[in-house]
């Protein structure tokens, strides 16, 4: 059976946020970590969010990855392709966001795509194009910290005109404000003038339910998980969509409680402290960790002990931006990044092994290294933890229970978030 919706997700914690809002507004969803092996089962399925390692690699990389993943869910029948990228915005003058959405439009032969990266239940908005993370600028917000790929720009029209070939316009509130149809036709308008790049005003869920009424029709959408929100109930209005369906059941969790945080963002330092007031966890350092085994070793023996002593244990390489720019400095910043994100998926293979069944991963980077260190091809969403971060549960080859995954993005989630997700699991 064709699919409705097709997602590429630039990373793991996003596929899954994506993933999640789909659930939750009812469509079928399977979540699948890079393109498919032949063989995939997608009946009773109604959208697959292929989740990519794509946000900060190389630009050619991405593209690729991208295409190869377009075509895939193309050959499931998708009616409508949705570019999933962060609701910050996350990317560099270089890319990703830019690059990869015109070689989609292009595949698809499509002249214009929307922009929308608000979610706005989780304080992403959009205004006149600027991108506020609660009452913040982007620029302002952390996130002109970020390691990867630091955000020193809140005006998204001039962000992405740095990234692509065609022209960037706006739909900005007043527009929308007029309703589905009108914002349709300013779309039209826009794209007979050349502008092949929509760059959306958001200021809540009616905003995206407009803009998903306007849009339903195109092949390219490109956003955060806000969109996917508000798309499944257009679908739903086309027929496309046989029923509401039940966010599926996931088996009951059993196993070790571990947390992995590669994330320094702000929200996840937050969480960091609010759990090591209440749990053992330890530090990695970059700096250690590139001078030889030794400190790797002490993390794995540190978070074995007090597994056995009944947990929940965290090792986390979170650090506040002094320390990362230091650790930068030294080591630069992709070694430094790929220094840690080895130890995390290491630790997490070693863990999982020796019987961690429940385990939560903050950063999408971050989960992109631990969930291809653990082989996972596929995700079933459970129950919500936060906006955006739901458990989800995977098949592990040489265990016959699932493992319990939480993919946590840096900025999502309260600050008692690693604490609390073990009690909605229980
Ligand atoms: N102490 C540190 N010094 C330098 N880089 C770090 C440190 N801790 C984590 N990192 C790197 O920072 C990046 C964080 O990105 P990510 O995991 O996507 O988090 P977020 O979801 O907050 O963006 C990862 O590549 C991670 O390995
Ligand atoms: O849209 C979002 O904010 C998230 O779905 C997301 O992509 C998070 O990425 P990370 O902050 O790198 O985890």
């Amino acid at each position: 059976m064709a699919i409705v919706l097709g997602a590429i997700a630039d990373d793991f914690t996003g596929a899954t946020d994506l993933a999640n809002n789909l659930v939750r507004s009812g469509m079928r969803c399977v979540q699948v970590i890079g393109v498919p092996a032949e063989g995939l089962a997608l009946d009773d399925v109604d959208a697959v969010v292929v989740a990519l390692k794509s946000r900060s690699c190389p630009v050619a990389e991405a593209v690729e990855d991208s295409l190869a993943a377009l075509d895939w869910l193309q050959g499931q029948g998708a009616r409508q392709i949705f570019f999933k990228y962060c609701s910050t915005f996350d990317s560099t003058d270089a890319g990703n966001i830019g690059p990869v959405a015109e070689a989609l439009m292009d595949r698809l032969g499509a002249a214009q795509t929307v922009m929308v990266p608000a979610f706005p239940i989780n304080g992403r908005t959009v205004y006149q194009g600027h991108l506020f993370v609660g009452d913040r600028l982007l620029n302002e917000s952390g996130m002109q910290h970020h390691p990867l790929n630091p955000m020193h720009d809140a005006d998204l029209v001039r962000v992405l005109s740095r990234q692509v070939m065609r022209p960037v316009g706006l739909a900005a509130r007043p527009m929308l404000a007029q309703g589905g149809e009108a914002t349709r036709r300013h779309l039209a308008a826009l794209c007979e003038q050349g502008i092949g790049h929509v760059i959306c005003d958001t200021l809540d869920e009616r905003d995206l339910e407009v803009i998903a009424e306007a849009v339903v029709d195109q092949p390219l959408v490109t956003g955060g998980s806000g969109l996917g929100q508000a798309l499944p109930a257009q679908y739903r209005r086309r027929g496309w969509l046989a029923e509401v369906a039940e966010p599926g059941r996931l088996a009951p969790a059993a196993g070790g409680a571990l947390v992995l945080s590669g994330s320094c963002s702000r929200a996840t330092l937050g969480q960091v402290a609010h759990f090591l007031e209440r749990h053992p966890g330890i530090a990695l350092d970059p700096l250690a960790l590139a001078e030889g085994e030794a400190h790797f070793q002490t993390a794995l023996a540190f978070a074995r002990e007090r597994l056995a002593g009944g947990g929940p244990v965290l090792v986390y390489a979170s650090a506040d931006p002094q320390r990362v720019q230091a650790a930068q400095a030294a080591l630069g910043t992709e070694r430094a990044g790929q220094l840690v994100e080895a130890a995390l998926g290491r630790l997490a293979k070693a863990m999982v092994e020796e019987g961690v069944g429940r385990l939560v991963v903050a950063g999408g980077e971050t989960s992109g290294a631990v969930v291809s260190a653990l082989g996972i091809r596929t995700l079933r969403i459970g129950e919500q933890i936060d906006p955006g971060v739901p458990w989800t549960q995977a098949p592990l080859a040489d265990r016959e229970a699932p493992l319990s995954l939480a993919l946590k993005s840096g900025n999502f989630g309260g600050p008692d978030f690693f604490t609390r997700a073990f009690e909605v699991l229980s």
